[in-house]
Order: C-alpha cells, then sequence, then structure tokens
C-alpha cells in the first residue's frame, strides 16, 4: 500500500499550481488512488496538489524579527477585502474554529516569499459563482499576470456569471500590480458601458423560457388561466370536459375596497419586515464583492401575522369576505404586481451596471419579465427578499385557513373536515418551514441569478398564494371524506418527502457553509476548480436534485386528501413537476458552466436528475 507522508490535519506549505510560490495550507485529505492531497488555503481556498508540491513548514528558512504577517487575510488590502472572495472560502466562524496549535504553527512560520492572493474579478456581470474554468490546471494560470487583459475578459457572452480567480503575487511587485489593477478596473468599466449601452445582441444570449415570444405568451397566459382554474373549480361539477365558464367582465371582477384590504395586507407584512428584530446575515457576494445584509426575522413576521389573525377572528372580523371575494382578491395582487414590476423596471433603468441581473438581456420585453435588476432596494428595504417570503408564502397559509372557515361555514360542520386539515397541516408545515430556515434563501437561483421583475413578482404575490391554496378552495366546494387509514398513508408520503426535502436541503446548506463540518466527514466529495466540492454521497448521490423529489412527494401529499374524483386538484403536481424538471435543466446549466468536467464526473456518478431510475 502506498505511503503516506502528511497527516490529515498537519499545516504544511503547499506550491501553487504552475508556479515556484509556496503557501501555508492545511491537509485536509489523501486520495491513495491518485495520490493528491487536497490542502485548504488560509483563505479557504481548496485545491488538489501532488505530494511533490508539498513541503514541512520546518524545511522554511524562519525570517528573523519578521513583523509582517503571512496571512493573506490579514494582508489583504481593503480593497481587495471589499472586492471578491473565494468561492469556496468558509464562513468566519469555520474559520476562526482552527485549533490552537495550529494557529501558533502559522503565526511561527515566516515566508521566505511573501505573497498576496488577490481575488480577480474576471466578469462584470452576475454574482458569486465561479465560471466553467475546467479541471485544477486551469487554475495555474492564476499565478500568472495578466498580460493580455482583454484575453482574460473575452468571455462567452452567454455565461453570466461573475468569475472569481486568485492571483499569487510576490509582494514586491504590489506597485506594479496596483498599476496593472487600476488599468484592469478601467477596463471594466470600458467592457460594461459597451456592453450595458450596445446591448448584448439578444441572439448572443441564450434565452431562457422561450425567450421573447415565451414570456410574452407567459405573461398573458399565466393570470388568464389563473382565473380559468379558479373560475373551474367554482363550478358544481369542475370536469376538464366541461366547457370553461366565460371570464367575468373586468368591472364585476375590479373592488377597490378589496384592493384596500390586500394593500393593507402589504404594509402590515412591510411592517413586520421592517421590524429590527432577528439575526442580520450577509448574502452571497456580489460582482462587486460587496455582500448585501438581510433580516432574518420571518419565522417573527409569521408569529405576529398569527398574533393579527388569533385576535381579528376573536374580534368577530368576517374572514369568509376573502372566500367569498377570492377572483376579486385575485385581481387586485395581479394588478399590484403588475404596477410593482413596472416600477421595477423603471427603477432599474437607472440602476448602476453593476446592480444588473445576470439573466438580464437587454430586451426590453425579456427583462420586464425576468427582472432587470438582481436586488431593488429601497434604503435597506429589499424588495425581491421580502416578497419571495412575506405577503405571498404567509399570505398563503391565511388563505388557507379563510377556506378552512369557509368549509365550516358552507357545508354547515362543527369542525372542518378531515380532508382539509391534512391540507392545511401540510401546507403549514412547508411555509413555517420556508420561514424557519430563511437564510437558505439566499443561495437559491431566485436570489442570486434572476432578477425582479414580472415573473417573481407574479410568481410570488399572486401565483403563490392564488394556486398553491387550489386544494383548499377546491375542497369548500367538493368535500371528500378520507379515512383514517387513507390518512395514515397520506401522511407516511408527506413526512417522507418532507425527510427528503429537509434532508437533502440542510445537507447541502451545511456543506455550503463549512465543507469541513466534521458531522459531514463521512460524505464522498468531488473537487471543482472552482475551489468548492460537490457532494457525491448522502442525499446528493442519490439523485442530482433530492430536494426537489422530496418536495415532489409532498406536492402529491397535498392533492391526495382531495379524492380522485377529479384532476383538478392535481393541477399543482402537474404544475410544479413540469417547473422543476424546467429548473433543474437551468441549474443543471449554470452548473455545467460552473463547474465543467467535475460537473461531468458528477453526473456520471449520480445519473438521475430527480427520480432515481426514471429521470
Ligand atoms: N414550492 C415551490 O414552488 C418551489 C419552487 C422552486 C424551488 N423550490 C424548492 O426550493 C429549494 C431550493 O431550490 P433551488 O432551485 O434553489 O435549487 P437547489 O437544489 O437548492 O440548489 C441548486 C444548487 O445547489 C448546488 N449543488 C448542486 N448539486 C450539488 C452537490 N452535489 N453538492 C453540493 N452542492 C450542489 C449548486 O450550487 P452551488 O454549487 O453554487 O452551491 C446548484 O446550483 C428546493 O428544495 C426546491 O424544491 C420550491
Ligand atoms: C408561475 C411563475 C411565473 C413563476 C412561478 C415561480 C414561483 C412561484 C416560484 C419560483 C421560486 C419559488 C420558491 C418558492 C415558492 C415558489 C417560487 C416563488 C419557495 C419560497 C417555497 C418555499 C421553499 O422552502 C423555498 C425554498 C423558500 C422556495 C424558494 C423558491
Amino acid at each position: 500500500m502506498p505511503s503516506r507522508k502528511f497527516a490529515d490535519g498537519e499545516v504544511v506549505r503547499g506550491r501553487w499550481p504552475g508556479s515556484s510560490l509556496y503557501y501555508e495550507v492545511e491537509i485536509l485529505s489523501h486520495d491513495s488512488t491518485s495520490q493528491l492531497y487536497t490542502v485548504k488555503y488560509k483563505d479557504g481556498t481548496e485545491l488538489e496538489l501532488k505530494e511533490n508540491d508539498i513541503k514541512p513548514l520546518t524545511s522554511f528558512r524562519q525570517r528573523k524579527g519578521g513583523s509582517t504577517s503571512s496571512s493573506p487575510s490579514r494582508r489583504r488590502g481593503s480593497r481587495s477585502r471589499s472586492r471578491s472572495r473565494s468561492p469556496g472560502r468558509p464562513p468566519k466562524s469555520a474559520r476562526r474554529s482552527a485549533s490552537a496549535s495550529h494557529q501558533a504553527n502559522i503565526k511561527e512560520a515566516r515566508r521566505e516569499v511573501e505573497v498576496k492572493l488577490t481575488p480577480l474579478i474576471l466578469k462584470p456581470f452576475g454574482n458569486s459563482i465561479s465560471r466553467y474554468n475546467g479541471e485544477p490546471e486551469h487554475t495555474e494560470r492564476n499565478d500568472i499576470p495578466h498580460k493580455n487583459t482583454q484575453e482574460k475578459f473575452s468571455l462567452s457572452q452567454e455565461s453570466s456569471y461573475i468569475s472569481t480567480q486568485y492571483s499569487l503575487r510576490p509582494r514586491r511587485e504590489e506597485v506594479k500590480l496596483k498599476e496593472i489593477d487600476s488599468k484592469e478596473e478601467k477596463f471594466i468599466a470600458k467592457e460594461l458601458a459597451v456592453r450595458t449601452f450596445e446591448v448584448t445582441p439578444i441572439q448572443a444570449k441564450d434565452l431562457e423560457f422561450g425567450g421573447v415570444p415565451g414570456v410574452f405568451l407567459i405573461m398573458f397566459g399565466l393570470p388568464v388561466f389563473l382565473f380559468l382554474l379558479l373560475l373551474m373549480c367554482k363550478q358544481k361539477d369542475p370536469s376538464l370536459l366541461n366547457f370553461p365558464p366565460p371570464l367575468p367582465a373586468l368591472y364585476e371582477l375590479w373592488e377597490t375596497r378589496v384592493f384596500g384590504v390586500y394593500l393593507l395586507w402589504f404594509l402590515i407584512q412591510v411592517l413586520f419586515y421592517l421590524l429590527p428584530i432577528g439575526k442580520v446575515v450577509e448574502g452571497t457576494p456580489l460582482i462587486d464583492g460587496r455582500r448585501l445584509k438581510y433580516r432574518l426575522n420571518g419565522f417573527y413576521a409569521f408569529i405576529l401575522t398569527s398574533a393579527v389573525i388569533g385576535t381579528s377572528l376573536f374580534q368577530g372580523v368576517e374572514f369568509h369576505y376573502v372566500y367569498s371575494h377570492f377572483l376579486q382578491f385575485a385581481l387586485g395582487a395581479t394588478v399590484f404586481c403588475v404596477v410593482l414590476s413596472v416600477y421595477l423596471y423603471m427603477r432599474s433603468l437607472k440602476a448602476p451596471r453593476n446592480d444588473l441581473s445576470p439573466a438580464s438581456s437587454g430586451n426590453a420585453v425579456y427583462d420586464f419579465f425576468i427582472g432587470r435588476e438582481l436586488n431593488p432596494r429601497i434604503g435597506t428595504f429589499d424588495l425581491k427578499y421580502f416578497c419571495e417570503l412575506r405577503p405571498g408564502l404567509i399570505g398563503w397559509v391565511v388563505i388557507n385557513l379563510v377556506m378552512l372557515l369557509a368549509e365550516m361555514k358552507i357545508q354547515d360542520r362543527a369542525i372542518p373536515s378531515l380532508a382539509m386539515i391534512l391540507v392545511n397541516s401540510f401546507q403549514l408545515l412547508y411555509v413555517v418551514d420556508a420561514l424557519w430556515n430563511e437564510e437558505a434563501l439566499l443561495t437559491t437561483m431566485d436570489i442570486i441569478h434572476d432578477g425582479f421583475g414580472f415573473m417573481l413578482a407574479f410568481g410570488d404575490l399572486v401565483w403563490v398564494p392564488f394556486i398553491y391554496s387550489f386544494q383548499a378552495f377546491y375542497l369548500v366546494s367538493h368535500p371528500n371524506e378520507v379515512s383514517w387509514p387513507m390518512a395514515s398513508l397520506i401522511i407516511v408520503l408527506k413526512l417522507c418527502g418532507y425527510v427528503i426535502f429537509r434532508g437533502a436541503n440542510s445537507q447541502k446548506n451545511a456543506f455550503r457553509k463549512n465543507p469541513s463540518d466534521p458531522k459531514l466527514a463521512h460524505l464522498k466529495t468531488i473537487h471543482t476548480s472552482t475551489g468548492k466540492h460537490l457532494l457525491v454521497s448522502g442525499w446528493w448521490g442519490f439523485v442530482r436534485h433530492p430536494n426537489y423529489l422530496g418536495d415532489l412527494i409532498m406536492a402529491l401529499a397535498w392533492s391526495l386528501p382531495c379524492g380522485f374524483n377529479h384532476i383538478l386538484p392535481y393541477f399543482y403536481v402537474i404544475y410544479f413537476t413540469m417547473l422543476l424538471v424546467h429548473r433543474e435543466a437551468r441549474d443543471e446549466y449554470h452548473c455545467k458552466k460552473k463547474y465543467g468536467v467535475a460537473w461531468e464526473k458528477y453526473c456520471q456518478r449520480v445519473p438521475y436528475r430527480i427520480f432515481p431510475y426514471i429521470y
């Protein structure tokens, strides 16, 4: 059996690939087959090195009285700190947890060659995800000062991600490099000007959702479809074979009072969002290295909302009004969403280029849909983040409650049906889970990649509350008695889905937060050229999107209590399968770009996307 020279956890010097510079690293693991060590640099960058490229600390001459810290993070100027971080860099808390002896080792050993790790921002659009640059040998390019800046920036047009790479530079070159940096900055500014004003030709960019015609259809089709579904559901026989009822005239649907109630609801949620309670966390780094701050108080907002709703019920507020004006509320929310989308588009025209979403194309229609600005904010109020979890998601739970009360009233029941209780409690668990794990939202495609435009505004404020509550709405006028054995089976299904959904999301979130978390030590990973790893065992070794699988199983469990008389309550499962299959394809596309060969390796090891042995 081949022997290894260095032990896990040992602090040594690792050669930066392609250079003669050595850097303090910690040995993370050793692969006996490839004979490669996975090492971690002090700023969190992880690479695989050959044994020849690793030297014990003692083999380096000590620098007498050297007062300069060898820590790249300490020496990194404020400018570079404010730019981008290593994609694989663990959070501060994780870095601080290194043992005291490890720290002493680091302090004791002074560099012969002093170097600095400076992140270079290579792409003027996007967020914190690195561009596809193949396998590790590509990182070797990074230590070479960029003679040809143009080459560095000639990135594929369709890639909308920032690429953060590290340059290892001898210290004496710093002044020279500052000049290069300032040239690079001027270049970026010039590039940006060219890109934004001579807007990327639409055909040169891969537009999602069927491009301009596709989004045009979605924007007009979805609201019409929503009203058709709601109207069909209200029919006595909601069979798809029945001719859909005609859409009522607009004047019948519009009620200013309803709109006022909707605005009041929205403002209450704004107020709760602004309350200075809850932890403040930083989002993923933006193109310019900035990290936006987000207050996590969604769960508190939910508790406060429950208190308001409970008090109103106690005071005798007539919640049936929402049921009897359901279509009017849906229209009010749609109008609000259109006004909001117009506002978002108009303000995005004045937004600095760095604030534009990597998904935006330069085409007005497409950008109105996908969102031109990535994180529109009024002061510290983040419009997208707020809308994603508050008025719509919490509104969904309130609408479900309204349906439960309406069922009792219309069907003259003393207690709600078992089917209604199941639907209400399953979806309540889903929403509470989302609010409890609010921080996880910060790494979703919606926050990192998509702008805030009609798609998310309509999705968050109209689609989620009025379509996701569809099963409860259906049960009000189409009662279904569920037996206890059937209910038990549905509960087991829901719990299975939840365990997969939560297990997969938590495993990935914990791994992304701290890749060396001892609780995850049993999991196998593959290295990618960005410094990040991909999980290839555990939930993420089962299928490539285990969280989607869990979500879909839960969706089925939400529909089953409605029985098998009609397909309508299964609309959510069908729509959701389509949404997640499409979302998976979008994510796959981005991951292929980000991780290249490593992603292909992952796909070979984990061949199924969502459904094992099926898809
Ligand atoms: N109810 C709804 O309507 C609805 C709609 C959409 C989504 N969702 C739910 O929202 C949650 C989040 O979904 P999402 O679409 O944002 O996608 P996600 O699956 O949470 O995230 C995808 C990202 O995970 C990372 N990743 C992929 N494979 C990995 C691996 N093997 N190891 C480590 N990291 C890996 C990649 O990003 P990095 O490598 O950059 O970290 C990838 O871009 C899901 O649970 C989903 O079911 C619900
Ligand atoms: C129909 C149209 C135009 C768009 C639909 C998209 C929209 C409904 C979804 C896009 C991202 C989704 C999402 C959740 C809800 C539905 C979306 C907004 C989510 C808030 C549900 C709860 C989860 O736990 C989550 C991870 C927080 C979800 C984040 C993404």
